[in-house]
This record gives structure tokens, C-alpha cells and sequence, in this order.
């Protein structure tokens, strides 16, 4: 193949950015890092190329401009940089895309608008998505930008799973359904699920789990997604790092009408100080593990609890919502690597045919890898998910529709 077969990933999210630089030729990562804590005092940049030692920083990066202008230094470092001739577009994770977005997108600035517009309804995330497209464009306005949306994936949820039930004009009239989000990583993972058992996505039907700081579940029937955990915003559903997920909307007016809470103060209550970090202090699913096995701490064993209840809820939900469960998979931060979280949501679900085994969930690895029992009928894996390489995929794809 001759030409630019390069693509820049861009994730941008509200206070970090994580990059991977891939040739499409072969699917080799020629650079993958992150950069974190943007805005605070000790931000961190992690780079590391292809075949070479990692890099580390550690000082403040204002905003998200200064930390891709650092990106883009680390890139040029290498012999990589913005300027590369190799380079054939930048994909963008945007994690909103309405109802207009339902495939990825060439951004124009009717499109970047339209983002826009989005970003009451995914006030943590379009933000930051919106200055990485800023920032790669004014570094090379000549180069195809292309946003990837979570929530095309799930634009195939049947009706009546995607309304709520309220007044059909009001809701029309402000375009209030269920969206749903971290589509990427539920397409990447339900079709790596099928190459795992050497099955057609077509046949198959399975959960996947995506734990990782946001947290949702989702249905997918012979490779069509039919329901969602995430709503409107991506608040609904599981209990998340610092989201609540499902809360009675009542709670939102009584807080408002009796605890005099703003409306303002209520959204950053559940956005940013609830799940985890609201029942235990503490977002992190490492440390609450820790707390819960070095301290017997109630708190973090109350957020655990709260956390796998949610989960088993939406595991039963969706075997009813499917019929027919042929696989379940667990998949980011949490799901990748917290074997207790995997062994307690499926403890007990011997009659629905589910039994892991302990000894292959407590393997460590970094390969998909099934950990349910022979005799289990429903295969239960963990499988690592790939956004970056699913969203270069989808960018190359859009921009050399032969290769
Ligand atoms: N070894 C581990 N055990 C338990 N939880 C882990 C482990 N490694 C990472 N995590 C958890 O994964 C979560 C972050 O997941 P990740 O998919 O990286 O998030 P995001 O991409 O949404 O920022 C954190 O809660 C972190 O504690
Ligand atoms: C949509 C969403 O929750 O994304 P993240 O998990 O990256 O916060
Ligand atoms: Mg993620």
C-alpha cells in the first residue's frame, strides 16, 4: 500500500487526553500515551513509542491545548510528528453524537456546530472532545479530522427501549431518548467476543460489561445492539467511579425543593461527586478493593456491594431483554482486571447457566480469554477493549474507502 496510511487517535476526555498513533497498514502502534491531571498543579505526561524506552513528565499542563501541543512534541521527538506526510487523517472520540451521528464523520464546521449543541447533554465529555478537534485542526487544517461518536452504535435500539415514558412532544421537542454511550468499545468487544469463540457475530448473543471510570452494559443480538444502560447523558444505569447511575428522578426535586440544592449543584453531586467515590470517598476501584481486603472497611464494602448489586440487576435485565445468552464479557479497567468484581456478579447464577471458574478468573493477562467453567453454558470472557484501534479503523475506512 503506498500513500498516508497513518491515523493519530485522539481521546480526549474532562481532565485527560490518551493518544495512539496507528499504521493501518499493519495495525502497529508507532506511539501510544496519555496525558493526565490537566489543569491541576502536577499533571503527567506518559509517552511510549514503538520499539523504544517510555517517556515520563511530570509538571502542569494548563489546559487541554498545552497538553496536545505536548503530545504533538513527544510525536515530532520520535521522528513522528503532526507535519508527518504518513499521516492520512486524526480520529476523534466524540462522545455524543445525538440523533444525527450515526456513523463516523468528517468534521466540517457545521458539523463541530452540531457538537456543539451537544454538549448540555454530555457536559463531562463534548467539551474536551471539541478543543482536541480544535487544536488537531489548527495543526493541520489540511488533514481529514474524524469524529467517531459512542453513541452510533447504539442508534439501532429499537424504540420502545429507547423512549422513556414520558409526554412523546416533550420529549420530541427536546430530544430526550435513550442514546447510550462507550458504543466503540461495545462494538470492538461484542465482535472480539465472536472472533474468541471462533463464531459468526451474526449468531451470537452477548452482554458486555464495560467497567471502567464510566460504566455501562449493553444487549447485542447477532451483532445489532437492542438496549443500553446509559440515557440521555451518560449518568443512567450502573454505579460508575464517581457517577450514581440510576437514581428515582425524584431524588432530583426533592433535593432541589427540600434540600435546596441548585440545579447546578445536583448535576455535579451526581456527575462528579456520586458512585464510588460518593459511598467510599474513593473512586478508584483499586483502592477500594484494598480497603475492603486489608481493612474490612464498611464504606468501601458498601460501594462494592452497591456496585456488583447494580451489575447482577442489568446481567438479569439483559438475559430477559435477549432470551438467549451465548456469551457475557467483561471488559475496561475494572472488568480487564478486577477478578473479585467478576466473580461476585456472577456468583450464584448457576440456574441461568453461568459458572465461572475461579481458578481461570484469577488468571492476570492481557489476551482475551474465556474464564467460565467447560460445563458453563453461557461463556463468560474477559475481553480487553480496543477503542483506539476501533475508531482508527473506522477513520481509515471513511477516508480510503478501498483499503
Ligand atoms: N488491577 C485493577 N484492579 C481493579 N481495578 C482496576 C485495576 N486496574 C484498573 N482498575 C480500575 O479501572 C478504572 C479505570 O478504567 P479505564 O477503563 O482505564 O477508565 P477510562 O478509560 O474510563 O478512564 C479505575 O476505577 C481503576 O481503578
Ligand atoms: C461516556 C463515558 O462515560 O465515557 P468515560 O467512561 O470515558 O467517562
Ligand atoms: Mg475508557
Amino acid at each position: 500500500m503506498t500513500g498516508a496510511t497513518r491515523v493519530l487517535v485522539l481521546n480526549a476526555g474532562s481532565s485527560s487526553v490518551k493518544y495512539q498513533l496507528i499504521d493501518m497498514v499493519d495495525g502497529t502502534r508507532l506511539a501510544a500515551g496519555l496525558v493526565e491531571r490537566i489543569g491541576e498543579h502536577a499533571g503527567r505526561l506518559v509517552h511510549t513509542p514503538h520499539g523504544g524506552d517510555r517517556r515520563e513528565a511530570v509538571r502542569p499542563f494548563a489546559d487541554h491545548a498545552a497538553a496536545l501541543k505536548a503530545v504533538a512534541e513527544e510525536l515530532a521527538a520520535d521522528g513522528r510528528g503532526l507535519d508527518s506526510p504518513e499521516l492520512a487523517a486524526i480520529g476523534h472520540r466524540v462522545v455524543h453524537g445525538g440523533k444525527r451521528f450515526t456513523a463516523p464523520t468528517v468534521v466540517t464546521d457545521e458539523v463541530l456546530t452540531e457538537i456543539r449543541r451537544l454538549v448540555p447533554v454530555a457536559p463531562l465529555h463534548n467539551p474536551a472532545n471539541i478543543t482536541g478537534i480544535e487544536v488537531a485542526r489548527g495543526l493541520r487544517p489540511d488533514l481529514p479530522q474524524v469524529a467517531v461518536f459512542d453513541t452510533a452504535f447504539h442508534t439501532t435500539i429499537p424504540e420502545h427501549a429507547a423512549r422513556y415514558a414520558i409526554d412523546t412532544a416533550v420529549a420530541d421537542r427536546h430530544r430526550v431518548r435513550r442514546y447510550g454511550f462507550h458504543g466503540t468499545s461495545h462494538q470492538y468487544v461484542s465482535r472480539a467476543t465472536a472472533r474468541l469463540l471462533g463464531r459468526d457475530p451474526a449468531e451470537l448473543n452477548v452482554i458486555v460489561l464495560h467497567l471502567g471510570n464510566g460504566a455501562s452494559a449493553s444487549a447485542v443480538a447477532g451483532g445489532v445492539c437492542v438496549e443500553t444502560s446509559m440515557g440521555l447523558t451518560p449518568l443512567e444505569g450502573l454505579v460508575m467511579g464517581t457517577r450514581s447511575g440510576d437514581v428515582d428522578a425524584g431524588v432530583v426535586f426533592h433535593l432541589h425543593r427540600v434540600g435546596g440544592l441548585s440545579v447546578d449543584e445536583i448535576d455535579d453531586l451526581l456527575n462528579r461527586r456520586s458512585g464510588l467515590l460518593g459511598l467510599a470517598g474513593e473512586n478508584d476501584m483499586r483502592e477500594i478493593l484494598r480497603r475492603v481486603e486489608e481493612q474490612d472497611d464498611p464504606a468501601a464494602r458498601l460501594a462494592l456491594d452497591a456496585y456488583v448489586h447494580r451489575l447482577r440487576k442489568y446481567l438479569g435485565a439483559y438475559y430477559a431483554v435477549l432470551g438467549r445468552v451465548d456469551a457475557i464479557a467483561f471488559t475496561a479497567g475494572v472488568g480487564e482486571n478486577a477478578a473479585p468484581v467478576r466473580a461476585a456478579a456472577t456468583a450464584g447464577l448457576t440456574e441461568l447457566g453461568i459458572v465461572v471458574d475461579p481458578e481461570l478468573n484469577s488468571v492476570r493477562s492481557t489476551e482475551a480469554r474465556v474464564i467460565s467453567a467447560e460445563y458453563s453454558r453461557v461463556t463468560v470472557a474477559v475481553v480487553p477493549t480496543d477503542e483506539e484501534l476501533e475508531i482508527a479503523q473506522q477513520a481509515f475506512t471513511l477516508v480510503h474507502p478501498s483499503h
